[in-house]
């Protein structure tokens, strides 16, 4: 079985451009067959509030109105996507952007209304796996943003961490895929105020303990949860750090197993 790398990048680093381009750059050298997956929340927030529209978000997640969806698709699809496909031609990566309804890549079911009425986010049903490897078998690079649709012609939006970990499932029928979530710290820390207290390995069991201790709060919670998921769903191995995790000079970083 070949290898697959999947990489997440969050709304710090796409936010920042010298962040951003100096990740682009690791990603563009990175070995091997890969993936990209871009969220962008920061800037839907900004560019809702520029045009008058709140932002609301629930357990990590942003309730999506009809004209939230209109900004995220005008954010996530357009503007966020076509940069960092564009820069990543600029440093001879040949990128396609892709929202989910692209090669009906990944479809999902907008999320039934229980406590909370999400509105337009949907949960991923099925990844088409065979579509998705017809651009890597010809050399692209598949850029995702976190946009899925319900094959019906609604678009939905979708947390990109989710993507990723649904994606790389999806791909591990093919190959062995190691997701790789590059966010703005070191890793998972202890203490959330010593950017040098990476927790090097988590398993299932230091997951209960740092759950039960309170350690991992906010973003975190649900990108573990999204990690553990694609563990036990065929995904090989899950690192989390920052960027430069991608490069071998760097050996400190958080590292989740079963
Ligand atoms: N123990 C922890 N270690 C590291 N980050 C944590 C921890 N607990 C909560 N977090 C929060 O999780 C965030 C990362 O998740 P998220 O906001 O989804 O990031 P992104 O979308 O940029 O990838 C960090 O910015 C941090 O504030
Ligand atoms: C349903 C839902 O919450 N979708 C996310 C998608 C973007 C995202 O995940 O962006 P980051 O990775 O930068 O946080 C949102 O609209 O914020």
């Amino acid at each position: 079985m070949g290898k697959l790398s999947i990489v997440k990048i969050g709304g710090n680093i796409i936010e920042d451009e010298t962040s951003l381009i100096a990740f682009l750059k690791l990603f563009s050298n990175l070995e091997g067959k890969k993936i990209l997956v871009h969220g962008g929340g920061k800037r839907a927030t900004l560019v809702a509030s520029k045009l008058g529209i709140a932002s609301k978000m629930i357990n990590g997640r942003r309730i999506t109105d009809a004209e939230t969806l209109e900004v995220i698709t005008m954010v996530y699809g357009g503007l966020v996507n076509k940069n960092i496909v564009a820069k990543l031609q600029a440093l001879n990566t040949n990128a396609i952007g892709l929202t989910g309804a692209d090669i009906n890549s990944v479809a999902s079911d907008k999320r039934p209304v229980k406590d909370i009425d999400f509105g337009f986010v949907g949960d991923v049903k099925q990844v088409a796996h065979e579509s998705i490897d017809k651009l890597i078998q010809a050399d692209f690079t598949p850029v995702f943003c976190a946009i899925t649709h319900d094959g019906n012609g609604q678009l939905l939006n979708t947390n990109a961490d989710t993507i990723t970990s649904q994606v790389a499932v999806g791909m591990s029928k093919l190959y062995k895929t190691s997701i790789y979530y590059c966010f703005e710290l070191n890793g998972v820390l202890e203490d959330i105020n010593d950017k040098n207290s990476v927790v090097k390995h988590i398993d299932s069991e230091r997951y209960k303990n740092l759950l039960e201790k309170g350690i991992i709060a906010d973003g975190m919670l649900p990108k573990l949860e999204n990690c553990f998921d694609a563990l036990n769903n065929g995904v090989s191995t899950i690192n989390m750090g920052n960027t430069s995790m991608l490069t071998q000079e760097n050996d400190n970083f958080t590292t989740i197993t079963l």
